[in-house]
């Protein structure tokens, strides 16, 4: 039995602008919690990546906004700036017939301009820790008429160190209000916070045997380190993403593997927690235009970030950890969409794959890392394939003497065969080198404690990932079962966004 958003008792103003962002029927997370956030319950969400949790608490929280009032009364608290941004959107969007008034607040950006937009009275807050309480301390942001307060991504967030600030945050709200937390995993000091800051929770779990959804096809790839940067210029070849998220481990790795793949000629940038909040988000920004095809990017990233598009993810470099392994791939696959995740191992990370299997209790098919011959195959396909379309199309009058020319002179074959090797991307031979990293064991990846710390730790330049952009570049999308993602881009006819039950 599914319920309809009518069904869940909504109200006109929301339904429309559900219906504006192609919203059909509820996700499975949103049919459950919905109810219970406008019942006013705390509630604890767990469900898979890309299954609409932030419409799941934004829904009921904006259900509840009174926009006569111009108090803030609603807060919701992300990891990274991007997140924060993302999830304003999102909200933005949900309220925007009832006119609600949303405002993301993070650090990075002028404090005093962030002063300015509070005198415009939001209603909803969406900030990361740090610079929230910032506000709070100076008085500038006042929680007082707070009546929802939502904790997105709680166990990451735990992560970043961000824990007592979120203790602290949540002390200066109103004690009856509802809290509502979202985490993939339940570790110990969150489990302290739910336990010390809510009232009788509602555990809300969208069942799933697997904690990646099925329709992301995974694949590992044994290859030696010095190997990888071939394997993958390989597979972008072969498999042509539409768009491409390539994770490796560490800031200088994102560095060296966005120049590297620019110098073999792909159009690609990195992000990561050292660069500038400019850089980051006109990076993302042409990564959702589709400007640049390759997005590479640190761990952090992966928390969260919604763009639609996304059909492939490579793990240059394998994750520290099964969660970070199913945040990664979940940049894919999202709504019902397919997406395609390959994880690079060496041979001595091996058991990495093993026990991400494990825990995720789900299947990773092997691949073997495609040779050159079958890239330039592949390349060469796709020149025919344009040459197809070129010849059905019929409109080469002006070509044709040429051809003849042409033709005179030399064997059809030849010529045919100099036209397609024009036209194909061989593989170029600018030399790469990347500094290698040593691999990943198992026991090293318990408490998150390798390299790609820089990222987490508090006081850096946390964050990258996230959406931003003002929603204009918004494609049409339809997100539907299986084939009909697969069957064709863009193109489809509505803008109706189905969310396929991964079950
Ligand atoms: N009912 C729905 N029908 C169709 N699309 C939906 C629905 N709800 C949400 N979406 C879209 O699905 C995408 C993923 O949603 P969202 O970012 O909230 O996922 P999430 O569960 O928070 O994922 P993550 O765990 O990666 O943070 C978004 O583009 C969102 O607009
Ligand atoms: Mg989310």
């Amino acid at each position: 039995m599914t319920l309809t958003f009518q069904e869940l008792g909504l109200s006109s103003s929301l339904m429309e602008s559900i219906s504006k962002m192609g919203f059909e029927e509820p996700s499975p997370i949103q049919a459950q919690t919905i109810p219970l956030g406008l019942q006013n319950k705390d509630v604890i969400g767990q469900a898979q990546t890309g299954t609409g949790k932030t419409a799941a608490f934004g829904i009921p929280l904006i259900e509840k906004i009174d926009v006569n009032s111009n108090s803030i009364q609603a807060v919701v608290v992300a990891p990274t700036r991007e997140l924060a941004i993302q999830v304003s959107e999102e909200l933005y969007k949900i309220g925007y017939h009832k006119r609600s008034r949303v405002l993301p607040i993070y650090g990075g950006q002028d404090i005093n301009r962030q002063m300015r937009s509070l005198k415009k009275n939001p209603h909803i807050i969406v900030g990361t820790p740090g610079r929230l309480l910032d506000h709070i301390n100076r008085k500038t942001v006042k929680l007082n008429a707070v009546h929802t307060i939502v904790l997105d991504e709680a166990d990451e967030m735990l992560n970043m160190g961000f824990i007592e600030d979120i203790e602290s945050i949540l002390s200066n709200v109103p004690s009856d209000r509802q809290t509502l937390l979202f985490s993939a995993t339940m570790p110990d000091p969150i489990r302290r916070i739910a336990e010390k800051f809510m009232r009788d929770p509602e555990l809300v779990k969208v069942k799933a045997k697997e904690m990646t959804v099925p329709n992301i096809t995974q694949y590992y790839l044994e290859t030696h380190e010095r190997k990888k940067f071939d394997v993958l210029t390989r597979l972008l070849d072969i498999q042509s993403p539409e768009l491409a998220i390539v994770f490796g481990r560490t800031k200088r790795r994102v560095d060296e593997l966005s120049e590297a793949l620019t110098l073999r000629g792909y159009t690609a940038e990195g992000i990561h927690g050292d660069l500038t909040q400019a850089k980051r988000m006109s990076t993302l920004r042409k990564f959702k235009e589709g400007t640049i095809e390759v997005l590479v990017a640190t761990d952090v990233a992966a928390r969260g970030l919604d763009i639609s598009g996304v059909t492939h993810v490579y793990n240059f470099d394998v994750p520290q950890d099964p969660e970070s392994y199913v945040h990664r791939i979940g940049r894919t696959g999202r709504a019902g969409k397919t997406g395609m995740a390959m994880t690079f191992v060496t041979p001595r990370e091996i058991d990495i794959i093993k026990n991400i299997e494990r825990t995720t209790n789900s299947k990773m098919e092997r691949m073997k890392p495609p040779t050159v011959d079958e890239a330039i195959e592949s390349q060469q396909q796709m020149t025919v394939e344009k040459i197809r379309s070129i010849v059905e199309s019929d409109n080469l009058a002006f070509y044709k003497r040429t051809a003849e020319e042409l033709l005179e002179e030399f064997d059809a074959q030849v010529v045919v065969a100099a036209a397609i090797k024009y036209m194909t991307k061989e593989p170029n031979a600018v030399e790469i080198k990347l500094t290698e990293e040593a691999p990943m064991y198992r026991g090293k990846s318990k408490g998150r404690s390798s390299s790609s710390s820089n990222n987490r730790r508090r006081g850096d330049n946390r964050s990258s990932g996230g959406g931003s952009g003002s929603g204009s570049g918004q494609k049409n999308r339809s997100y539907g079962n299986r084939d009909r993602a697969k069957s064709g881009s863009g193109g489809q006819s509505s803008s109706k966004r189905r969310y396929s039950n991964p079950k």
